[in-house]
């Protein structure tokens, strides 16, 4: 796709996640872990690159992606540090997956 285009279907979907609609499951991961707000002082001892949809969307407005794909992976970043750090059982961790599912959804439209 061309360049400016990639990036607005970018946008749309950032955007989308965003909703208030969806912010009962996405609401955890608007804004950076804060392992000592959680206490979860091991948090960066497992996570070694933290990621979530803030930083996400200050990156996309500060033009630091060059492509979709590189948006892609930081999406899909915040779901394997959720998935590695909440068992399965977690509420977290299925939360993650519902963002996962929206992610999935919207990516591949
Ligand atoms: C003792 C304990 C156990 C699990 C959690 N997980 C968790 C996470 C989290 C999100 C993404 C991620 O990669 C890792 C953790 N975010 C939260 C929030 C916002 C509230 C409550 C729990 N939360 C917190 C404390």
């Amino acid at each position: 796709k061309k360049f400016l285009a990639e990036l607005k279907f970018c946008d749309d979907v950032i955007k989308e996640v965003f909703k208030p609609k969806y912010s009962s499951f996405a609401h955890v991961f608007y804004e950076p872990v804060d392992p000592v707000a959680l206490n979860i002082p091991q948090y960066h001892k497992v996570i070694k690159k933290p990621m979530d949809l803030g930083t996400i969307s200050n990156k996309l407005k500060s033009n630091l992606y060059e492509n979709a794909a590189e948006f892609e992976s930081d999406m899909r970043l915040i779901f394997t540090n959720c998935y590695k750090f909440n068992p399965p059982k977690d509420v977290v961790h299925q939360f993650g997956k519902q963002l996962e599912q929206l992610f999935n959804d919207k990516w591949s439209e």
